[in-house]
């Protein structure tokens, strides 16, 4: 405080301090003028100067006093104004406030703001019209500035205007200490923020509808990402999708969260491009990775959102396919598939059928369509209700699958009809030997699973490509028409769609099993057709020919049986016993006399197939002593013609054993120049039937001079087969033919006949 302002708040120390100074100028100046001058008149002089000057001090001190305070009134009169206008003029309301609450002046901005006039809010507190749900928090804070805990505060509140509405403000409070109204009061600063508070909860009401939105479906993943791909919005559907919580995805990038490592820079790119142009990276079905590293098929679609002064932001919007991918294959699966067995269903089995017959059309194989019924499959049902009968299909699905091979295609038609499929089948039987397979599995007493026992049987149709049919839906309908026929006629079993083949499939059926029998009972026995040479005429060899000596029957021709035993797979025991009857017969006639005597065997194609031949005959040719190069091995062009590598390597092997390698038929089949200079072969065998219209059959008669000629110059040597007549034998042996055998010769005959035929001729 400056001694001027000390002055005018203590005007009492002023006037001391100018009676101290006048009694002393007064006392001290005439006692040291008295010292200075002595003379009276002199001293009266200056004193009348002395008293002026007092006055002229005085004066100048009274107008420097008078001047200052003058300024100083000035100065509070301006400043009041200043404050006046500041209060008045405010763009806050402004009010001073009792340590009671009630308000003691107050500005226009405020009045406005609550609606009263001055002097009516004079008679009110502020608690008045503060809003209940404020008026504590206002009250407390209030009093923290009472007890000089705080020195102000500031808070959000409503008033409540005098028309009754509420005001939103912001409140900022200040005590006083100064006692310009006797006491402390408050200042109260009030801030309209109404507009700003109603913006502010719509905003927060809309984000809270829009979170709501974004979080409402569990379905659709929404992600933020900043340019550079790290991750700023995940919501709770991505959670789920994607395994990471919005915790852990926040942060990361894009690029390590969800995109698998192949389609990584194909993203990077899109973005940039999203980034360079504006354009969205256009919606497209993705596979993109999880958290526990599935993939996961969601539909994706991308924004590209440019808020003021922030760097672009991208989202995604990934719709989980999951469920709808699901459904499609369900949707799929029940097109193809039917639903009770799992089995494909009618269209599916078209569908196979039509491409089975392209495959067979090119590689002209035989495929058979067998149809499956159950009997009175109806009565199970309205018997014992559709969940058994439903028990019981899918048994008997499961039966029939087990009793198939995997290439075989079963397939559940509706109700109780199967229809099985197979490809590449030598012969018809071969689908009636399955079909009887398949009834056997069904025909019999099925427990189900509450004890019911059921005994049903079955009838089956069947069809072939091309014999019957030659497309998909018309074999269907042939096998449907032959299971109606098979069991109007109440077969009970198996019916092909044409009468004749069922006729000749049952017949070959019942050849087959009555073959097992005979090999069984051992009603085969190999007859010996000699083989001699042409020029000396002299026995040389066997052909070693089967017999079957049926006890109904009689003889019955390897012609009619050994394709049944092919088709079989009899063939292979068949085999093993001509090769062991011949080697050991061979060997019997060498110890009866009959030195060198080759034996040859007819080795089915089928034989050939298999790796076990080579064993079969070396053990054979240990165990009975036979020596390998007296034992010839015939086999057919076809047999040579399959897998000729295959073929070679096991042509090899049987020459290091020692055997000889004859081709039979020569000239009925393919006749290759390659393969007879290719495989190591001893004989070649010229087929009957260019030797039947020798020698008057011109062109017969050539092919025989050509074979022979080709054959000497690959150093094989050549054997004619069926010769009947001199003639015949004459034309060979002028043509150079090595030997023959036939009836001109002899038939072939049973060990005993050969062996004395053999001995009249070597005596
Ligand atoms: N009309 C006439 N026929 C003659 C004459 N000379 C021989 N034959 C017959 O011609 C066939 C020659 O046998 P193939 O061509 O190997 O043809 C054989 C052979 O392919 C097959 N075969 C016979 N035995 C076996 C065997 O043990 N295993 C195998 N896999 N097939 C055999 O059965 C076919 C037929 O055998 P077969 O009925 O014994 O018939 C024999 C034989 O009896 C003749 O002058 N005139």
């Amino acid at each position: 405080m400056s001694d001027t302002t000390a002055l005018s708040q203590r005007p009492w120390f002023g006037a001391l301090l100018y009676l101290i100074f006048g009694v002393a100028w007064i006392g001290g100046s005439d006692h040291l003028l008295g010292i200075v001058v002595t003379d009276a008149e002199l001293y009266s002089q200056y004193q009348t100067y002395k008293g002026w000057l007092y006055v002229a001090f005085t004066a100048a001190l009274a107008w420097l006093l008078l001047w200052q305070r003058s300024n100083a009134e000035m100065q509070s009169l301006r400043s009041r104004q200043l404050f006046e206008q500041t209060f008045e003029l405010a763009n806050v309301g402004i009010a001073h406030v009792s340590l009671q609450g009630r308000w003691l002046k107050t500005n226009e901005r405020l009045q406005q703001l609550l609606g009263y006039t001055q002097y009516e809010l004079q008679g009110m507190t502020f608690a008045q019209i503060t809003h209940p749900d404020d008026l504590d928090k206002d009250v407390s804070q209030l009093a923290q500035l009472e007890t000089g805990v705080r020195r102000e505060y500031s808070m959000e509140k409503r008033y409540r205007h005098k028309d009754g509405h509420y005001i939103w403000c912001r409140l900022g409070v200040r005590m006083v200490d100064a006692p310009v109204f006797g006491k402390p009061f408050y200042i109260s600063i009030i801030e309209d923020i109404h507009e700003l508070k109603v913006i502010e909860t719509e905003l927060r009401a809309s984000n809270l509808k829009f979170q709501a939105l974004l979080d409402s479906d569990a379905a659709i993943s929404i992600q933020g990402y900043e340019a550079d791909g790290t991750t700023i919005y995940w919501n709770r559907a991505s959670e789920r999708i994607y395994g990471y919580s919005a915790q852990e995805a926040k942060g990361q990038n894009l690029l390590d969260l969800i995109i698998p490592e192949s389609m990584a820079d194909e993203v990077k790119t899109a973005i940039q491009q999203m980034l360079a142009t504006g354009k969205p990276i256009p919606s497209a079905e993705l596979q993109l990775k999880r958290k526990d590293g599935r993939f996961i098929s969601v539909f994706s679609s991308h924004a590209l959102v440019r808020l003021p002064d922030k760097p672009p932001q991208m989202y995604c919007i990934d719709i989980d396919l999951t469920e709808q991918k699901k459904h499609e294959q369900q949707v799929a699966y029940l097109a193809h598939y039917d639903a009770l067995t799992n089995l494909p269903n009618r269209a599916s089995f078209v569908q196979q059928l039509t491409q089975a017959i392209e495959r067979a059309a090119l590689r002209s194989y035989l495929i058979a369509v067998i149809m499956l019924d159950i009997d009175h499959f109806k009565n199970i049902n309205d018997s014992y209700g559709h969940s058994i009968g439903d028990e019981l299909l899918q048994q008997i699905t499961q039966h029939l699958t087990e009793a198939l091979q995997p290439m075989d295609y079963l397939a559940r038609l509706g109700g109780d009809e199967y229809a099985v499929l197979l490809e590449d089948i030598e012969q018809a039987e071969d689908a009636v030997r399955l079909a009887d397979q398949l009834l056997h599995c069904i025909n019999r007493v099925w427990t189900l699973s509450n004890g019911i026992e059921v005994k049903i049987s079955a009838g089956a149709g069947i069809s072939l490509y091309p014999l019957h049919e030659i497309n998909a839906e018309a074999l269907l309908q042939g096998a449907d028409a032959a299971l109606y026929k098979a069991k109007s006629e109440g077969r009970n079993g198996s019916a092909y769609y044409s009468d004749d083949l069922t006729q000749s499939a049952r017949e070959r059926l019942r050849l087959e099993s009555r073959l097992r029998t005979a090999i069984l009972e051992q009603q085969l026995v190999l007859y010996y057709q000699p083989q001699v040479d042409i020029a000396s005429g002299q026995i040389i060899g066997a052909e070693a020919l089967i017999r079957w000596l049926d006890p109904e029957d009689g003889l019955i021709s390897p012609e009619r049986f050994i394709p049944i035993a092919e088709s079989s797979g009899l063939i292979h025991e068949i085999g093993v016993w001509v090769i062991e009857q011949s080697c050991r017969q061979g060997e019997l006639w060498h110890q009866q006399g009959l030195h060198g005597l080759s034996i040859a065997i007819n080795v089915s194609p089928l034989q050939f197939q298999r790796c076990a031949l080579i064993q079969q005959i070396t053990d054979t040719l240990l165990s009975t002593g036979f020596p390998a190069d007296l034992l010839e091995l015939e086999l057919t062009e076809s047999a040579l013609m399959t897998q000729q590598a295959d073929v070679l390597t096991m042509l090899r092997q049987l020459k290091q054993l020692g055997v000889r390698l004859a081709i039979d038929d020569f000239g009925t089949g393919y006749s290759s120049l390659a393969y007879l200079k290719l495989f190591p072969l001893d004989v070649l065998k010229i087929d009957k039937s260019f030797i039947d219209q020798l020698p008057k059959h011109q062109q017969d008669a050539e092919i025989c001079r050509a074979i022979v000629s080709l054959a000497h110059t690959l150093g094989f040597k050549v054997l004619a087969e069926g010769v009947e007549y001199q003639g015949q034998r004459d034309f060979l042996t002028a043509i150079g033919c090595d030997c023959f055998q036939g009836y001109l010769f002899a038939q072939p005959l049973t060990a005993d006949d050969f062996f004395q035929l053999a001995l009249q001729h070597k005596a």
